[in-house]
Formats: C-alpha cells, sequence, structure tokens
C-alpha cells in the first residue's frame, strides 16, 4: 500500500512539472517513482534538464535517459521536486533519512520552488518523531556531539545521539561526511533548533527543512491532498 501511495502522491507532481522547466530531482523511495514516471515523459517528448540530489537519483536518472545537468551549469532551478521524512502542517520538514540532505538543500535552495510528495505516514502536527539527521564533518566528531547535546539541551531537548551505520560500517554521505540521528522528540521551536546547530562549526548541515517546500502532495486511501504553505 505504502508504494502505491508513494506512486501516487509522484504523479500529482507531474503534473506541476511543464516542458522547459529546469528541475530539482530529489532522492528516495519517494522521489523514485516520481523519477521514472517523469522518464515516461520525456520519453514522450517532454523537455526538462534535471540537477539530481544524491549520486543514487543520478544514476537513475542516467539510466532512464534524462538529460542532466549540474548546479554549475544549472545555479538556478525553476521547480524541486523531493521526499521527506516529516512534514508539518507549515510545511516544515524533516529530511535526510537517506542521508542526501545536504545536496538535498542546496537545490532546494536553488529553486524557485520546492514541491514535496509523500505518503500520509510522512504527516505529523509536530517534527521530531524520525530522529533529526544531522550531517557533520568526520574531523572533530565527538567535540561536534557533545557540541550538538549542548544546543539541544539549550533549548530543552536531551535525547540519544547515534552516528549513523549501514552494513556495520559508518554510513558516509556523497559529501564525504558523517552523520548524528538525533532522537529529540518533539521539537517545538524548530526554527530555534535550525539556528543554534548552524553555529556548530562541525554541523554541515541538518535536516530541517524550514521555509523551503511550497507546496506538498501527500497521498493517502482517500485520494491526494494538496497542501500550499501559509507563508
Ligand atoms: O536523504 C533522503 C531524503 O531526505 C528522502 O527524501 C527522505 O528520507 C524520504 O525518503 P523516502 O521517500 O524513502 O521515505
Amino acid at each position: 500500500m505504502s508504494a502505491e501511495l508513494k506512486e501516487r502522491a509522484a504523479r500529482a507532481a507531474l503534473e506541476v512539472v511543464e516542458s522547459g522547466m529546469r528541475l530539482g530531482i530529489g532522492t528516495g523511495s519517494t522521489a523514485e517513482p516520481f523519477i521514472r514516471a517523469l522518464a515516461d515523459k520525456v520519453l514522450a517528448g517532454m523537455r526538462v534538464i534535471g540537477v539530481p540530489t544524491s549520486q543514487r537519483s543520478a544514476k537513475l536518472c542516467a539510466e532512464l535517459g534524462i538529460p542532466l545537468s549540474t548546479l554549475e551549469e544549472t545555479p538556478e532551478l525553476d521547480l524541486t521536486v523531493d521526499g521527506a521524512d516529516e512534514i508539518d502542517p507549515q510545511l516544515r520538514l524533516i529530511k535526510g533519512g537517506g542521508g542526501s540532505l545536504l545536496r538535498e538543500k542546496i537545490v532546494a535552495a536553488a529553486s524557485a520552488r520546492m514541491v514535496v510528495i509523500a505518503d500520509i505516514s510522512k504527516k505529523v502536527e509536530t517534527l521530531g518523531a524520525f530522529p533529526l539527521p544531522i550531517e557533520v564533518d568526520q574531523f572533530g566528531l565527538g567535540a561536534t556531539r557533545r557540541a550538538v547535546e549542548k544546543a539541544a539541551s539549550g533549548l530543552g531537548l536531551s535525547g540519544e545521539i547515534v552516528l549513523r551505520q549501514r552494513s556495520d560500517k559508518v554510513f558516509v554521505t556523497d559529501g564525504g561526511h558523517y552523520i548524528l540521528d538525533a532522537s529529540f522528540g518533539r521539537i517545538p521551536d524548530p526554527e530555534g533548533l535550525s539556528c543554534a546547530l548552524h553555529e556548530i562549526p562541525g554541523v554541515v548541515e541538518h535536516g530541517l527543512f524550514i521555509g523551503l517546500a511550497r507546496q506538498a502532495f501527500i497521498a493517502s486511501s482517500d485520494g491526494v491532498e494538496a497542501i500550499v504553505s501559509p507563508r
């Protein structure tokens, strides 16, 4: 069912893609059906240029024949379509479950508009049930983790902070960084936490996406709900 809902959300987002667009292309199990559906449109004659947010998405796009570019060649994009791990009513997001948050945020920020696609399980009242991914430099890991704990504690947040591992190895992002997954629980002040984390030198980026998403397509068994950012 979840795969079917992701497919529905992906197809809804395709409706806002127009020929000639420069597109940021997201990462993850919801972005992938979007990429496949986009490839069908390209095959049928739609002209787009995609800037992928990960090596994984770049590979899939290339296999399916979607023309690709980079932010060096194409620094301004019309639209980014991407998934999310959590979406709150103000369209603030947690992203990075797949480890691509840094490139995703750079691409989203370079886009005139970001559209999020998700199944209903990602919709929350308050962010934080999903552990917040924090991308950190490998250098100074222990000190950075301690600084993250202190910054969170200053905002009344605490919880386990785990260095992400995959298949018994430390996970390394496309950019060569580590990820700390912080289980703070409910985050009542995402803006405050975002600012506090950005103050820490070893933090490269974090998975709170604030003020970036303009629209979300959220699929449930009742259909696809389109939510527009109140900002
Ligand atoms: O780093 C990965 C991304 O932020 C994904 O867009 C996010 O984790 C959602 O992934 P999925 O669609 O697989 O749930």
